[in-house]
């Protein structure tokens, strides 16, 4: 039964609660229809646990932000929070080791460059491995002048390698786990806890977890090796002098280091690169919008010398094209799930400590009376009547309150610096034979734009 003055949602069914009502491939279309019939804030049960979706920025901010201290909470009993141990940054729950933790990387992002001279030169380093892939491939084809290049992978090497420099190495059991966490399998351990014990396929995230847990240790123990104290390499360098500073306070830990590194890994790979990858979607089937970021940017970047972050608020068309791929890419559009951590009010209904909060970030990316042309890819929704660069408040791909993501200005000058720098050097078409793109997105904890090829054409410009 649902709590007194719960927010309303379907009928409630033995066991299943709500779990047989909505498809566990693709929830969306199911919250958009019960969000007309039960309002912006409504309920959903997964088997017994409650659940509250937020629906539009209104009901969002209200919660993560205007109440930030009852809905920052992570869920403590599904399978992701078992697979973390709750550790970490992403999952770990409100309370002072997330808050020292998140500062901390907060703290070391912001010294090991964010801002700085050497992010952008990290980043830089990685566009010039992607322009070099590219060139090569357009000169093997030298008759056409043509290169179909598979941007899939290109963008996730970047993608990992950026945060890795900052981090070290890679591994790709991550897909899996964010696969078992979003399939029906992970509904399944989190419905029924009764079956958690059985050797089911949902035990496979904790194998993989196991063995990333091992690659991190690895890292670490190389880092103890070869470290100098108080003369940093990287995070995990930075991770172990606040350790030795701080001794064994209980909030800095070595298994937290761990899962930190994985977290980080994580959040920082899949994001950027498919947000990369709509980009570029739009981009090869909109060549008009492609042609006026390309004069911008040279008209910016004259004699086309390599663009700096700073650069940025010269290029409002530019800006405002980023800005579209992320709304229209809708990269992460329902994890990470809050809880309450105590027992609260949101608009007018009761909502319980311990209550799984599910912020539907993709409900105010295309909310009807927030944009001006909310379903279609349009950079004008950034764009006032001047052309100047605009950021309307239901533009929240990074979510918002305390919880937003810590990545937010890493991610901002990638975006920024891999797009201009290949935007400066080549064209990017469509090909002839590839039919109708097709815009609609996988849905998974990231989405990301189904694989496409795209032609790769050298610039008729001075750089060539
Ligand atoms: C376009 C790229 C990105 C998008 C759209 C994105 C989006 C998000 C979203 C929606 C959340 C959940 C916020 C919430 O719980 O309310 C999040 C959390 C997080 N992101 Fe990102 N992210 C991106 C890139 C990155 C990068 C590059 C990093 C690496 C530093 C990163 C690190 C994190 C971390 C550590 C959290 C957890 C924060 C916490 O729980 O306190 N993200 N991100």
């Amino acid at each position: 039964q649902r709590p007194r003055n719960f927010p309303p949602g379907p009928r409630l069914f033995p066991l299943f609660g709500n779990l047989l009502q909505l498809s566990l491939a693709n929830p969306m279309k199911d919250f958009e229809r019960l969000s007309k019939q039960y309002g912006k804030v409504f309920s959903f049960f997964i088997g017994s646990k409650p659940a509250v979706v937020l629906t539009g920025v209104e009901s969002i901010k209200e919660a993560l932000v205007n109440k930030a201290g009852d809905f920052s909470g992570r869920p403590l009993d599904l399978l992701i929070s078992h697979v973390t141990e709750n550790k970490g940054v992403i999952l770990a729950n409100y309370g002072p080791s997330w808050k020292d933790h998140r500062r901390f990387a907060l703290m070391t992002l912001r010294n090991f460059g964010l801002g700085k001279q050497s992010m952008e030169q990290r980043i830089l380093g990685e566009v010039s491995h992607i322009t070099t892939c590219l060139e090569k491939s357009v000169a093997m084809q030298l008759v056409m002048f043509f290169v179909l290049a598979y941007p899939q992978t290109l963008f996730h090497k970047a993608g990992s390698n950026i945060i890795y420099s900052f981090l070290v190495s890679l591994i790709s059991m991550f897909t899996e786990n964010a696969k078992i966490a979003n399939g029906p399998w992970a509904m399944i351990y989190d419905t029924f806890p009764m079956l958690r014990c059985l050797p089911l396929p949902f035990r496979r995230a904790f194998r993989n977890t196991d063995i990333l847990k091992k690659m991190a240790n690895n890292m670490i123990s190389e880092h103890k090796k070869t470290r100098t104290p108080g003369e940093p390499r990287d995070f995990i360098d930075c991770y172990l002098d606040e350790l030795e500073k701080r001794g064994d306070d209980g909030s800095f830990h070595e298994s937290q280091l761990v899962m930190y590194i994985l977290d980080l890994h994580f959040a920082g790979t899949d994001t950027t690169s498919n947000t990369l990858l709509t980009a570029f979607l739009y981009l090869s089937t909109h060549p008009d919008v492609q042609e006026r970021c390309q004069q911008e940017i040279d008209e910016v970047l004259q004699d086309n010398k390599c663009p700096s972050f700073e650069d940025r608020h010269k290029m409002p068309y530019v800006q405002a094209v980023i800005h579209e791929s992320q709304r229209v890419g809708d990269i992460v559009p329902l994890r990470v799930f809050h809880s309450t951590v105590t027992d609260t009010e949101l608009m007018g209904y009761n909502i319980p400590k311990g209550t799984l909060v599910i912020p539907n970030l993709s409900s105010a990316l295309k909310q009807e009376n927030q944009w001006k042309f909310p379903h279609e890819f349009n950079p004008s929704n950034f764009l006032d009547d001047q052309g100047q660069f605009v950021k309307p408040e239901a533009f929240v791909p990074f979510s918002v309150g305390p919880r937003m993501c810590l990545g937010e200005g890493l991610a901002r000058m990638e975006l920024f610096l891999i797009l201009v720098c290949l935007l400066q050097r080549f064209k990017f078409v469509w090909p002839e034979d590839a039919g109708e793109p097709d815009y609609t997105p996988v849905f998974g904890v990231t989405m990301s734009p189904r694989p496409y090829k795209i032609s790769v054409k050298l610039r008729n410009n001075k750089l060539n």
